[in-house]
Formats: structure tokens, sequence, C-alpha cells
């Protein structure tokens, strides 16, 4: 399988202070399911936040389909965002005077190419709350406008930090069954950090970050499924 993104060496240290991040090296295959766990404070999601270019780390570099985004200068990065890459974080980062439809119209970038609104809202099951204001939704359906407003640009890889930290196992559940499913259907690659090892046995492969180095670094070759998940 083709590396959809190549970390080479990476090291972080935030001014002063420790080294958070040491000589980090890593393949992501295109669409794969991986997810990071490890201790609070291990440097999950400083690592997350160089794999996507919100960060800029001390050394080392990440090559995205062959270009190092580290070079990138501020516009380049920007377009990067805008076309390539989708997030999602524990807080859903809806806009609440928008309706679900315009949250979702924020993700379309005007450089690039992007689903149809009517065939992500289908699949993410919320095509009935187009009209409806985030107030007015569980969290649950906040994750998922979220969600679509991450993928309806066509990303490339979809990062997700905590993305069900906040959701109950019935809704939690629904948000990991949906992303295999988009993995699957559009083969976008997610990088999920997660604090739950039942969602970590569902991926394809597993990392676990220990104090700024990986600690190991496992392929699941049966990984089970939504329904036999438990929840913690
Ligand atoms: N901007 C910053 N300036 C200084 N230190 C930072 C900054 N951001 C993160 N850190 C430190 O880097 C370390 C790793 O933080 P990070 O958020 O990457 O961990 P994490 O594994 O994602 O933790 P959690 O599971 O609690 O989210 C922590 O000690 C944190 O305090």
């Amino acid at each position: 399988m083709e590396a959809v993104l190549l970390i080479n060496k990476v090291t972080k240290q935030f001014r002063k202070h420790e080294v958070i991040l040491k000589e980090i090296s890593l393949e992501i295959e295109a669409g794969t399911f991986t997810v990071m766990v490890g201790a609070s404070g291990s440097g999950k999601s400083t690592l997350l936040n160089i794999m996507s270019g919100l960060l800029k780390p001390t050394s080392g570099s990440i090559l995205y389909k062959g270009q190092d985004i580290t070079k990138f200068d501020d516009n380049r990065l920007a377009d990067f965002h805008r076309n390539e890459i989708g997030h999602i974080f524990q807080n859903y980062y809806l806009l609440s005077h928008l309706t679900v439809e315009e949250n979702i119209n924020i993700g379309i970038s005007e450089t690039g190419d992007h689903y149809e609104l009517t065939e992500i809202s289908k699949l993410l099951g919320i095509e009935d709350l187009l009209h409806h204001f985030p107030s007015e939704l569980s969290g649950g359906q906040q994750q998922r406008v979220a969600v679509a407003r991450a993928i309806i640009k066509k990303p490339s890889i979809l990062y997700c930090d905590e993305a069900t930290g906040a959701l109950d196992e019935a809704n939690g559940k629904k948000v990991i069954s949906l992303l295999h499913l988009i993995r699957q259907q559009y083969g976008i690659t997610i990088v999920f950090i997660t604090h739950n090892h039942e969602i970590a046995k569902t991926a394809d492969r597993v990392i676990t970050v220990k104090d700024g180095s990986i600690l190991h670094d496992m392929l699941c070759a049966n990984p089970i499924s939504v329904e036999q998940m438990s929840w913690v």
C-alpha cells in the first residue's frame, strides 16, 4: 500500500520547555484507520497537530504525498488545510448562529472539489437536520455535523482528536461506525486519538505513545466490529 504520510525524525520542544516529541518516525498508509493511544501528556495531540500541519516541528520532516509540509509557506499551508485535511475534535466547534447546512458548507473550499451535501448528509444520517441550529441537536448529532463539515471537501486524511470523548456509548459507537464507513466508501485515511482501548480494537493499526516516543506500533490483522465493542 502507498504511504500518504511519511514522518521522519520529528522532534518538538515548546520554547525552553522539555522535549515533548523525541525523533518520531512513522509511515501512514493511504486508506487505513490508525488509532493513537497513550497516557495523558504523552504527546499524542502534539504529534497529530504536527502531522496535520497545524504545528511546526522543532526538527524533522512531514512528507505528504512526497511534499514536505514543514517547508510550506503560509498560503500553501492554508491551501493544504482547505483542500487536503479534515479535523474533528472532542468539541464540535459548530457556529451557533448558522444552520447545520451552513455549518457543513463552511468545509467546502473555493479552489477544491467537494462531495454533494445531500450525499454526505444522508450517509451521516443528518439529512433531516439541515435547517436546524446546533443548539437544537444532541451531542452525537452535532459531532456528525462536524464530521460532515470535515469531509465534504474530499480530504485525503481525517484527523480525529478525542472525537468521541464527550459522547455516550450509543452516540460514540455511531460516530465510530460512520468513520469506518467513510473510510471504506471514500478511502479517506483516518488517524484517531483516543483513551478508549475498545475503539483501538476496531482499528487496522494501534500506535502507543509514551513520553514523546512510540512505545508500540501494532498492525491488527482482525479488528473487531463496532457491534462487538464494549464501551469504557
Ligand atoms: N503550547 C504548548 N506549550 C508548552 N507545552 C505544551 C504545549 N502544548 C502541549 N504542551 C505539553 O506537551 C505535552 C504533551 O501534550 P499533548 O497535548 O500532546 O499530550 P496528549 O498525549 O495529547 O495528552 P491528552 O491525552 O491529555 O490530550 C504536555 O506535557 C503538555 O503540557
